[in-house]
C-alpha cells in the first residue's frame, strides 16, 4: 500500500465507530509485507464479528445438509467463531501485538542469539487449513536485548492469521529489525502445509523450507555458524 493510501485508510479506521486504532494490521511493516486488510478491518468489535461469524458458519452448515438441532453440532458455528477471533486468526488484530520487553545490552554479548525450535500453528489463507511447524529465529545485538519468550511471542502472533509461509517468514524478520533497530536478523521456518498433505496433492512426506538473512546473516559464515546450532 502507497503511503498516502497508508495515512487515509490510518484516519478513516481512527474515525471508524470510536474506535482508536492507530493502525489497520500492519503499518507499522514496510510496503508488501502487511497482511491484505480492508480500511473498515475494525468497524465491528470482536463481539460483533463473532456473532456475524457464527450466522454465517450456520448457514455454511445448513447449506452442507448438517442437523443444527443435534446436540453436538448445534453450538459449532459459535464454537469456530470463538476459534478464528480469538484463537487461531487473533494476530489479525494489532491490539493483540506482544508487548516486548528490551533491556540495555549490558552483557556485552555481542554473537547471534539463536531461539530455535519455536512450534507454531499458522493456517494457510488458500485454503484455511492448517500450517504447523517450527520457526528459527536470530540477531546480534546493536545495544538493545529482547527478552527471549517475546521472540516467540512475535512469531506466535504472525502465526495466528491466515498466511503463506513466504510472508509469515518476512514479516517475523522485519518486525525483529524494527523493534531491535539492526538489519542483523534471520528467520527459518520449516513446516508442513496441511493442504499439500492432507488434501490436493496429499504428500505427507514434503515440507516448506523459508528464510531471512538480513545484514551480518547475508554472510556464508554466519549463514553457517547459524545452521549449526539450529541443527545441534
Ligand atoms: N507460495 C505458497 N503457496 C502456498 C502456500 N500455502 C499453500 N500454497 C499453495 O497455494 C496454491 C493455491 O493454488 P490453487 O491452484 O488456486 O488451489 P488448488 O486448486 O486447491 O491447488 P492444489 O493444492 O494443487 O489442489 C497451492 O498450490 C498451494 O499449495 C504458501 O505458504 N506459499
Ligand atoms: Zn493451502
Amino acid at each position: 500500500m502507497k503511503i498516502d493510501a497508508l495515512v487515509a485508510s490510518k484516519e478513516k479506521t481512527a474515525t471508524l465507530n470510536g474506535f482508536t486504532h492507530g493502525e489497520i494490521g500492519d503499518d507499522h511493516l514496510s510496503t508488501g509485507l502487511e497482511t491484505p486488510m480492508k480500511s473498515e478491518a475494525f468497524a465491528l468489535s470482536d463481539s460483533e464479528k463473532k456473532e456475524r461469524i457464527a450466522q454465517l458458519f450456520h448457514e455454511i452448515m445448513d447449506v452442507m445438509g448438517l442437523d443444527l438441532t443435534d446436540d453436538s453440532l448445534k453450538g459449532t458455528p459459535e464454537r469456530v467463531a470463538k476459534m478464528y477471533i480469538d484463537e487461531i486468526f487473533s494476530g489479525l488484530n494489532p491490539e493483540n501485538k506482544p508487548k516486548v520487553a528490551l533491556f540495555d545490552n549490558k552483557y556485552q554479548y555481542n554473537q547471534m542469539l539463536v531461539e530455535k525450535n519455536i512450534t507454531f500453528y499458522s493456517n494457510c489463507e488458500h485454503h484455511f487449513v492448517p500450517i504447523i511447524g517450527k520457526a528459527h529465529v536470530a540477531y546480534i545485538s546493536s545495544g538493545k536485548v529482547i527478552g527471549l519468550s517475546k521472540l516467540n511471542r512475535i512469531v506466535q502472533y504472525y502465526a495466528k492469521r491466515p498466511q503463506v509461509q513466504e510472508r509469515l517468514t518476512n514479516q517475523i524478520a522485519e518486525d525483529l529489525k524494527q523493534i531491535l533497530g539492526t538489519n542483523d536478523v534471520a528467520v527459518i521456518i520449516d513446516a508442513k502445509h496441511l493442504c499439500v498433505s492432507s488434501r490436493g496433492i496429499k504428500d505427507d512426506t514434503s515440507a516448506t523450507v523459508t528464510s531471512f538473512y538480513g545484514g551480518a546473516f547475508s554472510s556464508p559464515t554466519k549463514i553457517t555458524e547459524l545452521l549449526n546450532y539450529i541443527n545441534q
